[in-house]
């Protein structure tokens, strides 16, 4: 069985959860503010929970010194009456503390969850409104890290965080001042031991958070890897590779066990050790309590009410520790998502953008010059013009810029110089939504959204009619294999259309794009093979498409080419050939040699 040599290989693999992001940064106050301005819209739940915790607070700062009263009290007096009376004020207390914690937890969540979810709104709209080069540049699956992992990251800080902190300040300061009111030696001798316990608290949290992060990559990697393996099952299996894949996915499954295991041993301890110092800090208290009992300066009551308060000491203190963590993950997670919420998108209206009218479709290019990366000309100087309702084929090698055209048209990146006019306006002076909605575009991949058909079509006009829908459908030949599946329009198609055929979806996108009615068609021609059958309707699909446009082929048939009303031959960005395919054809030039070496085979 194939072995892997060394662990790094394990961890190769594409991760969701990419290792070079930072798990953690230090605190930047900039940064704290622009994330607290996501709570400015609560300001009622964030009262509210204020509320609450006040209850919580009046109960553990008055308990403890009630019982210490009732033993004082009641049961050294020997008063039953009193005592009942203590104990229904305490019962009183215990409920208020109850309900004041069932309404802290309630609010705190619907705070952290409306956080939340307005910053994962955000987040969303704005990546919608970015350009293409953004998307260029990273993999969809670190984007989805950021919407989804990193704002859930926040999700601690702003449910427990923020009202805890404050409240658990509250806390500590109002413990120690009601200590020092009833017994200044006795509230040293309880102090003592609190610094170790914020130490050890500081400590410890902080280890079992880098221990649980490890485990929270380990698993990320494993989801990955498990996503990538089911999506690729095809070529997994073609290639034969399941051994190879097994022994990949036992490593990593082995690996994240023992990431497991350790935060685990680093996470047992905390609760015992907790209790080791409560133990040693009472003992200490009752140890020196017991010679003040002796010498009469406190009382039993006393003893117990400070042995309680030190009991309460844990929960601020600790949480605090959580707190301090909770904000070092959230500077990490906060710098990603504001960096995406800061990127500009490069392609949006200029000030004085107007929505285009209703355009006739003429379109010219005007000495177009495009670099996707500094220097290296993917456009160099092209110049085309084209009349209402043409349709023109865009030819070349791989690589030519055959696909930078259609991109520029649709403006989804700007020419670095020269101008593209529809009907004589700049397309940068128009807004970017009314030339979209003008400009139709059918790709070779033709993406299928989880849904029916009828849904999937409709994508190209969500206004029109289930009606209107199957006109369009049957306008570009796609009724009759629409009709063929079980359920009709209703079929629903997921997983990015693996139900369908190649020559299917392309049906499908011929309907959506019909049903938008564009005035100008962008078609990028697939180069899958499609069977006669249905090859036969994409032809008369096409036909119908195309007419009464303005149409730009990215052709491959040549029967597409052949009735182009021009033919734009590209080789190294610029146009090298232009004319009808018989005028090309008599040249004998580059297009001849192109037609010969590349569509021999399909005339
Ligand atoms: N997103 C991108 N970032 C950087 N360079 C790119 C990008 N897209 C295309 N290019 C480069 O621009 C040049 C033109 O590419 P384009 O996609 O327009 O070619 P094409 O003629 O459509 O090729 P094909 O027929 O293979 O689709 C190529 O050198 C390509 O490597």
């Amino acid at each position: 069985m194939y072995q892997l040599e060394h662990t790094d290989e394990v961890l190769r693999s594409p991760f969701i959860y990419r290792d070079d992001e930072a798990l953690e940064k230090k605190f930047e106050l900039w940064q704290m503010r622009r994330l607290f301005t996501y709570m400015k819209p609560y300001p009622g739940i964030i009262a509210g929970a204020f509320g609450a915790t006040c209850g919580n607070l009046v109960v553990t700062l008055l308990a403890p010194y009630l019982v210490g009263r009732a033993i004082d009290t009641a049961v050294a007096e020997r008063q039953p009456l009193a005592l009942i009376h203590y104990g229904i004020v305490l019962v009183a207390l215990y409920l208020l503390n109850f309900g004041s914690s069932m309404l802290r937890i309630h609010l705190t969540n619907r705070l952290g969850q409306s956080v939340i979810q307005g910053l994962r709104r955000e987040l969303f709209s704005h990546v919608q409104t970015l350009s293409n080069d953004f998307y260029d540049s990273r993999p969809a699956g670190s984007i989805l890290v950021r919407i989804m992992n990193d704002v859930n990251s926040l999700q601690d800080l702003f449910t427990n965080g923020v009202v805890n902190s404050i409240t658990n300040l509250f806390t500590l300061i109002g413990i120690i001042a009601i200590m020092f009111s009833l017994n200044w030696q006795l509230s040293i001798a309880t102090l003592v031991v609190v610094p170790f316990m914020f130490l050890l608290s500081m400590r410890l949290t902080i280890q079992i958070r880098r221990a649980w992060q490890q485990v929270r990559i380990r698993l990320s990697r494993i989801n990955a890897h498990l996503a990538e393996g089911i999506q690729g099952m095809r070529v997994t299996e073609s290639y034969v590779r399941q051994d190879e894949n097994q022994v990949f996915f036992e490593r990593m499954n082995r690996d994240y066990m023992d990431k497991f295991l350790l935060a685990q041993r680093w996470s047992i301890p905390f609760g015992p050790l907790v209790d080791l110092t409560g133990a040693l800090g009472s003992t200490l208290l009752f140890w020196y309590g017991v010679h003040l009992l002796h010498n009469h300066v406190v009382t039993v009551g006393l003893l117990v009410a400070f042995a309680n308060y030190l009991g309460n000491f844990w929960t601020p203190i600790g949480q605090l520790g959580q707190v301090y963590n909770q904000i070092l993950v959230a500077m990490a997670s906060s710098e990603r998502i504001f960096q995406y919420l800061d990127t500009k998108a490069l392609i949006k209206d200029a000030d004085a953008a107007k929505p285009m009218p209703i355009t006739r479709g003429r379109v010219s290019f005007d000495d177009v010059v495009f670099a996707y990366e500094q220097g290296r000309r993917a456009l160099d100087g092209v110049s085309f013009d084209v009349l209402p309702g043409q349709t023109i084929a865009l030819v070349g090698h791989t690589g030519a810029g055959k696909s930078t055209v259609i991109s520029l048209l649709a403006r989804f990146y700007d020419p670095t110089s020269g101008r593209i006019l529809i009907d004589g306006q700049d397309i940068r002076d128009v807004t970017v939504e009314s030339l979209r909605s003008q400009v139709g575009m059918v790709l070779q991949e033709t993406f299928i959204f989880s849904g029916t058909i009828m849904d999937n079509i409709r994508y190209g006009n969500p206004a029109a009619t289930d009606e209107e829908v199957k006109a369009a459908a049957t306008a570009v030949y796609a009724n009759e294999f629409i009709e063929q599946l079980e359920n009709g329009y209703y079929t629903e198609v997921r997983e990015r259309g693996s139900r369908l055929s190649q020559g299917q979806r392309q049906l499908l996108s011929f309907a959506r794009a019909i049903l938008a009615n564009p005035q100008i068609l962008i078609l990028d021609e697939a180069t899958a093979s499609i069977d006669t059958y249905t090859e036969h309707f994409i032809q008369k699909g096409l036909e119908v498409l195309l007419a009464g446009r303005t149409a730009f082929v990215v052709a491959h048939r040549l029967s597409t080419i052949r009735d182009a009303d021009q033919i734009l031959v590209f080789d190294h960005g610029q146009i090298v050939e232009r004319g009808t395919h018989e005028t090309l054809m008599r040249t004998r030039g580059y297009y001849y040699d192109l037609v010969a070496a590349q569509y021999r085979f399909l005339a």
